[in-house]
């Protein structure tokens, strides 16, 4: 190997493991990172690679992969318990209560024994439906599921989405629909998933919207504004600011990173960790 050969190898290896390798800063914020942004990654890569950033879990698992991130000293911290319930169709549905009932009786305790805190829910599309009428079903679908994530102590957090970019037509696209889903069903197992990058594009006003509502906030997602890329200087959100404010109000909950990395996966997630270590 020439001097040039060994000097560019080195280099790449420090660009790839670098960011990752640096030792992690304690933050007040237990981050996270979602499994569908970095696919081209093995998950057990992705573990190693967010447990030397100081990350404490995985987020969006199934419930076979419950264990992989918990031979890193992770955790799955939001887990698919009920296939059944889509984007499109979801709880605001009577028709779909059955269904998601009997698959959160079996996802629900096995998320439990696998240490896994949330699950995720969906609204479903409006297809028509006046967000009062789904509002309520989503109430009588919840009344029904709630005591099996309180007797196990997960929580079942509604992602609330946008519908101007990726989600056409979905329910839960403001965070009143949802807080006020949350605050008639009145568990503590049951919250909303307050993702920032849709939230943005929805409604902005992040901060005080989060202050408002923090009670029903049970999970973060992240993403940059517009494109949903690296939390960096080209998008709109001030992320060391939404951190901060989150932290400050003792948020004991998860902040998972959910945006589409750009350049080096792996360094765009140790630029976001950093970025949101308050
Ligand atoms: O599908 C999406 O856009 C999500 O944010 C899922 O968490």
């Amino acid at each position: 190997m020439t001097r040039r050969e060994i000097v560019a190898s080195s280099l790449a290896l420090s660009a790839t493991a670098g960011a990752a390798a640096s030792p992690p800063r304690a933050g007040r914020l237990k981050q996270s990172v979602s499994r569908w942004c970095y696919q081209n990654i093995p998950l057990d890569k992705l573990c190693e690679a967010a447990a030397r950033m100081g990350l404490q879990g995985i987020d969006l698992l199934q419930p076979a992969e419950y264990d992989v991130p918990r031979r890193h000293g992770l955790r799955c911290t939001m887990g698919y318990a009920a296939d059944i319930m889509t984007i499109p169709n979801g709880l605001n549905r009577r028709e779909n209560h059955d269904a998601i009932e009997k698959a959160f009786r079996v996802g629900i305790p096995q998320a439990a024994k696998a240490g896994v805190p949330n699950v995720i829910a969906f609204s479903g599309n409006r297809k028509g439906m006046s967000d009062e009428e789904g509002a309520a079903n989503a109430v009588i679908g919840l009344n029904r599921v709630k005591r099996i994530a309180e007797d196990h102590g997960v929580t079942i957090c509604i992602e609330l989405l946008n519908s101007k970019v990726d989600h056409a037509d979905y329910m839960a696209d403001h965070t009143a629909w949802g807080v006020r889903v949350a605050e008639q069903v009145g568990s503590p197992r049951v919250k909303l998933l307050y993702d920032i990058y849709h939230m943005q594009i929805m409604e902005g006003d992040l901060i005080a919207t989060i202050r408002k509502n923090i009670k029903w906030l049970g999970h973060f997602h992240t993403g940059g504004v517009p494109g949903r890329h690296n939390l960096d200087d080209t998008q709109e959100v001030n992320w060391h600011a939404v951190a901060r404010s989150v932290a400050d109000l003792g948020f004991e909950g998860y902040f998972a990173h959910e945006f589409v990395p750009t350049g080096d996966p792996l360094t765009a997630l140790a630029q976001a960790v950093r970025t949101c270590t308050v």
